[in-house]
């Protein structure tokens, strides 16, 4: 599964933002964590459930559908310690790298309310496009510095073997970078990794970041008044990243208040109902006030940043294998059981072996449960494909 790293200066919001991906609700349902590291949660993208289309009553198994939609499980990491060269070990710097590692993707949090300066002391009017720079040159550095580790002896060792790719990407192994990343990123430099200038190595840093750690940016705190002009500026200044204004703080207070059972959260639609008749004024006042904030911003964006983490940045899908393409269930019969994050580009074979190896070593053929078709082992599966996979028993 596909792990998601929460990272951001102090103060920006991340504990409440991974608080309000991750705290447990009634209705989602109580997902063992999967690890017992605190800074480790689960929370769920959302798709829309095929039993809509098929008209058809689910018991999902690992996931859950509410009023049709499908809600997924995935894995969050909230990577504390940035402070200003963490990559040389302050703060908590080689905590931070080490959770920086195990993320596939990365949400960088800044405070589009521009009130906290680059190290999350209290600020105004502090420029946020400033922080998502420093950040990404933090992460930069730290690359460059695997690379640039022993560099006299490795360069000469890559030279003399006249395979520098393997030697770099070894280097750099446990980072998700494969030696194409390596040999794509060095196309346009010199042969000799000898010659490479320090400009050189931060150059193919910077580029081996940009394959290695797919990121997009969450403008925080957009519920502040003077959070939209920065959300503009960040939008302007990063045109090749997605921007998504969120208020965490806001959807905290909602997850929580369902949790208490004050209100009856519609995630779907960005709206809830106050099911509680003992409120005082003010929390009266202060539900009003979310209610227009969502109608009028269409939610906090804490779900569409997860759902645009996992379906745009790192393009993925959801499948659903069965076992009975007519009942559209498993062994069991439960309809709709399983949904399956998988890369967009996932053949059903691929798919097979995700289920277990045996299935996959065994596959004979698939079917398209909504189309009774059959499908080949290398055919791409579609977003909400429902497959049975046909295999030597
Ligand atoms: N207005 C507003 N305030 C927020 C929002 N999210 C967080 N805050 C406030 O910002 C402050 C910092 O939030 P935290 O979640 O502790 O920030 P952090 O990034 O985890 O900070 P560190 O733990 O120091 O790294 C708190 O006072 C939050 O209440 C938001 O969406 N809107």
């Amino acid at each position: 599964m596909a792990i998601l790293g929460i990272v951001g200066k102090p103060n920006v919001g991340k504990s409440t933002l991974f608080n309000a991906m991750t705290e447990k609700v009634a209705d989602i349902g109580n997902y063992p964590f999967t690890t017992i590291n605190p800074n480790v949660g689960t929370s769920f993208v959302s798709s829309e459930c095929p039993c809509v289309e098929l008209d058809i009553q689910c018991n999902p198994n690992n996931s859950k559908c509410i009023d049709g939609t499908r809600y997924v499980p995935v894995e969050i990491i909230d990577v504390a310690g940035l402070v200003p060269e963490a990559h040389k070990g302050k703060g908590m710097g080689n905590k931070f790298l080490d959770d920086l590692r195990q993320a596939d993707a990365f949400i960088v949090v800044v405070d589009a309310s521009g009130t906290t300066d680059i190290e999350g002391n209290p600020a105004e009017n502090h420029d946020p496009t400033e922080d998502v720079k420093f950040l990404l040159n933090e992460i930069d550095m730290w690359i460059y510095g695997i690379i640039t580790k022993n560099w006299d002896k490795l360069s000469r060792k890559a030279q003399q073997q006249k395979n520098t790719a393997k030697i770099i990407s070894e280097q750099l192994s446990g980072l998700n970078i494969t030696e194409d990343h390596v040999h794509n990123s060095t196309r346009n430099m010199d042969e000799s990794p000898i010659k490479w200038t320090e400009e050189d190595l931060l150059t193919l840093s910077q580029t081996l970041r940009k394959i290695s750690k797919p990121m997009l940016i969450c403008a925080n705190k957009a519920d502040h008044p003077n959070a939209e002009n920065n959300i503009k500026k960040l939008k302007e200044e990063f045109k090749d990243y997605i921007v998504i204004p969120t208020s965490a703080e806001i959807e905290l207070t909602l997850k929580r208040a369902e949790a208490g059972n004050i209100i009856k959260y519609d995630r779907a639609n960005n709206d809830f109902e106050i099911i509680n008749d003992s409120l005082n004024d003010a929390q009266k006042n202060a539900l009003n006030y979310i209610k227009e904030y969502l109608k009028k911003n269409n939610g906090t964006g804490v779900r569409d940043l997860l759902n645009n983490a996992y379906f745009e940045l790192l393009n993925m899908i959801v499948v659903y294998p069965v076992e009975d393409e007519n009942k559209y269930c498993d062994k069991k019969g439960n309809v709709l059981p399983d949904a399956h994050l998988v890369k967009k580009g996932t053949t059903a074979k691929q798919l097979a072996y995700k289920i277990h190896t045996d299935i996959g070593d065994k596959f004979i053929y698939a079917v398209d449960a909504k189309k009774k078709i059959r499908i080949g082992a290398d055919q791409e599966l579609k977003e909400k494909d429902v497959i049975k996979i046909v295999s030597a028993a």
